[in-house]
């Protein structure tokens, strides 16, 4: 009988991310056993009703005691309350891992809890849509999309061929970075991007009455990219932007000059500047297509937006 990829897989958090790498786990039989935790009751009874994993608990220590490798995907903020309770439960040998947004905050939180005799191996797989919970998930999600892994100074190098070739198993490409510089790409990539949707479907709702039902009426094209953006959940964002402070902060002044150039051009009729900048930005945008990273997952969104979890419950 061939062995599996991973003995046994602890999942910890079975929201989009966790229960996404569960239903990949489980559809290319890349776990023996695989362990699903989280610590809602009622997420953890619609995994046992969804049945993409072997075991169910509310346990995150239960989940990790035995495991080869334990994957967090929790808030950002939670990953250290969770690595306190993994900690002193992994087995020699084994490895944490995690899924968040953020990569510098998640090692310091995470690494105290490590024991000498296990692994701390972060990652993030650079995928995902607007939707939360366990019903939002899905085995294609990672599905030629990056992951990318963070290894800290020293790594075992055989512990991060394991985390991946896990990885690569469930369909995505690997780059390996520092957790430093993956959070300043992430800032300019991901985590400000959202603060501007945030920011601008805040801005509609701020309008006079009759403009705001307006901007909903007439919401075809720009403006309606932005909404499914900033419906993404509250509290990841929140943990991302407490976490991330400095890169995001950066980003945000270079993108704030940029815009006062923009407004500068608009001003004083500058038509030349605004051709060159959007002429730039659409070679970005073509670029970007060549490289096959343009996504379908924002359809797989829209398909589950017929049945999102907030309106079973
Ligand atoms: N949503 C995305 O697009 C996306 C993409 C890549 C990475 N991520 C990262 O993945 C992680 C999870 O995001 P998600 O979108 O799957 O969130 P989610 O809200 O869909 O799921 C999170 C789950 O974690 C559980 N949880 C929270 N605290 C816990 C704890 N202390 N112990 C056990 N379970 C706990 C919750 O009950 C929930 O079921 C975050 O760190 C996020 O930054 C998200
Ligand atoms: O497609 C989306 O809805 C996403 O927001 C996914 C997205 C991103 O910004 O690309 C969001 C956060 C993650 O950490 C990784 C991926």
């Amino acid at each position: 009988m061939i062995q599996p990829l991973v003995p046994r897989l602890a999942i910890i958090g079975a929201g989009l991310i966790g229960s996404s790498l569960a239903r990949a786990a489980r559809e290319k039989h890349l776990a023996g056993t695989l362990v699903v935790a989280d610590a809602d009751p009622a997420v953890c009874e619609r995994v046992r009703q969804l049945g993409f994993a072997d075991v169910v608990t509310q346990d995150a220590g239960e989940a990790a005691e035995g495991s080869d490798i334990v994957v967090v995907a929790v808030p950002v903020g939670a990953s250290g309350k969770v690595a306190e309770v993994v900690g002193p439960r992994l087995k020699p040998g084994a490895i944490l891992s995690d899924v968040g947004s953020v990569k510098g905050f998640v090692v310091e939180a995470m690494a105290p809890h490590v024991p000498a005799h296990a692994h701390l191996i972060p990652a993030h797989p650079v995928a995902g849509t607007e939707f939360s919970g366990p019903d939002a998930g899905f085995a294609t999600l990672f599905e030629n999309r990056w992951c990318i892994v963070t290894p800290p100074e020293g790594a075992d190098p055989q512990a991060v061929a394991r985390i991946v070739g896990l990885w690569r198993a469930a369909g995505a490409n690997v780059e390996t970075m520092s957790a430093q510089h993956h959070d300043l790409v992430l800032a300019i990539t991901s985590h400000v991007p959202h603060l501007i949707a945030y920011n601008i479907v805040g801005t509609a709702a701020h309008l006079e009455e009759t403009l705001t039902s307006e901007v909903i009426k007439f919401s075809a094209g720009g403006f309606r990219d932005f909404t499914r953006i900033a419906s993404s959940d509250p509290t990841m964002w929140r943990d991302v932007f407490l976490t991330n402070r400095d890169a995001v902060l950066e980003m945000l002044g270079r993108f704030t000059e940029d815009l006062t150039a923009l407004q500068r051009a608009i001003r004083y009729g500058d038509g030349d500047v605004l051709f060159e900048h959007f002429a730039r930005t659409r070679a970005i945008r073509r670029s970007i297509i060549e490289q096959g990273q343009e996504t379908a997952a924002p359809d797989f969104g829209r398909r589950a937006a017929e049945k999102p979890k907030h309106e079973d419950s």
